[in-house]
């Protein structure tokens, strides 16, 4: 059977992928989210002329000439303002943030002054006309947009939104992604493992991938080889109303191979079963109404592979995130062999050079199972199917993992 090409098989997984809903969170919680309605100000900010020093208001026609001796009548420090006018051989004391007090336009920072016994300031450096305040509505002004529908919430957003006055935000739902694992051989970590078992590592793995963009992650942990408690997990992830279900392994052909009948059972719509590329190949993709399905390879570097490729792309998606993977050109710093059917995907160290090009060394062994390189490894060379033989010192396409 004919393997699906890597892009076209993500171009029907992304097929119709959209953002379900929207909640409203507190600010507090807001961070990282993406916004689903734009943010306008609800206020001004500064209200006020306020004070960007803390020094002396004053009016710009007293201290054209230098030294210059003021009376000083009062003070105004942030949080409230003084009651009062300055008028002309005056000054107010004023500290940063304070509103500048009618009458002043100016404020004349303290080290450029010096109080005298008698409670007067003398002014000894010369200040420009309207130095040192922050005039009102210089950040922003009610009603002014200030973030756009789709926005990622980052530290500069928050802090925006928090001043502009808005204690929640409507931002877009999690995108919930449940992970089972398949398996009589897996046991947890920390678990007293028989001779014939192996330590269950894929999912999280694949939880971390997922939660980098964005994601919930519901892990449904370890389901044994049998059709009905695969069936019964699914079943489960869906009534959790996830709306990506991962399952890790059985998704080839052998005997105890049960993901593909336990997903129809349960509904599923087969998309594509088996694509063109290492690690990988036995990706399956399917879907009942909203809810996706991917069955991952069991072989843990595939499971990790499949999530970068195809799981991070659909999580962003349905989490109304911009997502676009890192791939550049790359050095070849050995030579590789000629390539067969199957899109490759090789482990391999990347390093910035200093004259700003990348060098690519692949590692030796590639076998699916080993997450110690997997773990190494800073990217992926990507190997076109039937890419000739290349040199050392070719080009390559990398895929950037950090
Ligand atoms: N006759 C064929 N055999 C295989 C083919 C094929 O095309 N024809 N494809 C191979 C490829 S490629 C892969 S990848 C694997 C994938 O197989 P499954 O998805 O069915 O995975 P399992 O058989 O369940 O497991 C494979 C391997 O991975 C270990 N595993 C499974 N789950 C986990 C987990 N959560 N954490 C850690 N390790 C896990 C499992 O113990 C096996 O060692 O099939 C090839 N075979
Ligand atoms: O897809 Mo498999 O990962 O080549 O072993």
């Amino acid at each position: 059977m004919a393997l699906l090409p890597v892009d076209q098989a993500l171009q029907r997984l992304l097929d119709g992928a959209e953002p379900a809903d929207s909640e409203q969170v507190s600010i507090g919680e807001a961070a990282g989210r993406v916004l689903a309605e734009e943010v306008r100000a609800l206020r001004t900010q500064p209200p006020f002329d306020a004070s960007a020093m803390d020094g002396y208001a004053v009016r710009a026609a007293d201290i054209e000439t230098v030294p210059v001796t003021l009376d000083v009548i009062g003070q105004a420090p942030a949080g409230q303002h003084f009651h009062g006018m300055v008028g002309p051989g005056q000054a107010v004391r004023i500290f940063t943030g304070a509103p500048v007090p009618p009458g002043a336009d100016t404020v004349v920072i303290q080290e450029n002054t010096r109080l005298l016994d008698n409670g007067a300031v003398e002014i000894v450096e010369l200040t420009a006309s309207g130095r040192n305040i922050r005039l009102k509505g210089l950040d922003f002004s009610t009603g002014d947009l200030l973030l756009e529908k789709g926005w990622l919430l980052d530290a500069g957003a928050v802090s925006l939104a928090a001043a502009a006055n808005h204690p929640t935000l409507s931002v877009l739902r999690r995108p919930l992604l449940a992970i089972i694992a398949t398996g009589d051989e897996l046991l947890p970590p920390g678990s007293e493992p028989g001779p014939d078992q192996i330590i269950a590592s894929n999912g999280y793995g694949v939880a971390a991938i997922a939660r980098s963009v964005g994601a919930e992650v519901l892990d449904l942990g370890i389901v044994s080889d049998s059709l009905p408690a695969i069936s019964s997990r699914i079943r489960h992830a869906i009534e959790q109303r996830a709306d990506v279900i991962v399952t890790l392994g059985g998704a080839s052909v052998g005997d105890h191979d049960l993901t593909h009948d336990a997903l129809v059972a349960e509904g599923m719509t087969l998309g594509f079963w088996k694509i063109a590329m290492r690690p990988g190949k036995p990706l399956m993709f399917g879907r009942r109404g909203t809810t996706r399905f991917l069955g991952f390879p069991g072989n843990p570097v595939a499971s990790l592979v499949c999530s970068h490729l195809f799981l991070k792309p659909l999580l962003s998606r349905l989490g109304g995130r911009a997502f676009s993977q890192d791939i550049r050109d790359a050095v070849l710093d050995e030579p590789m062999a000629a390539n067969d059917l199957r899109q490759d995907y090789v482990r391999a160290m990347l390093h910035d050079e200093p004259d700003g090009r990348i060098t690519a060394t692949p590692f030796a062994t590639q076998d699916s199972s080993m997450l110690k390189t997997f773990s190494q490894a800073n990217g992926l060379i990507i190997r076109e199917p039937f890419a000739p033989a290349a040199e050392a010192g070719s080009i390559c396409k990398v895929l950037r993992l950090r």
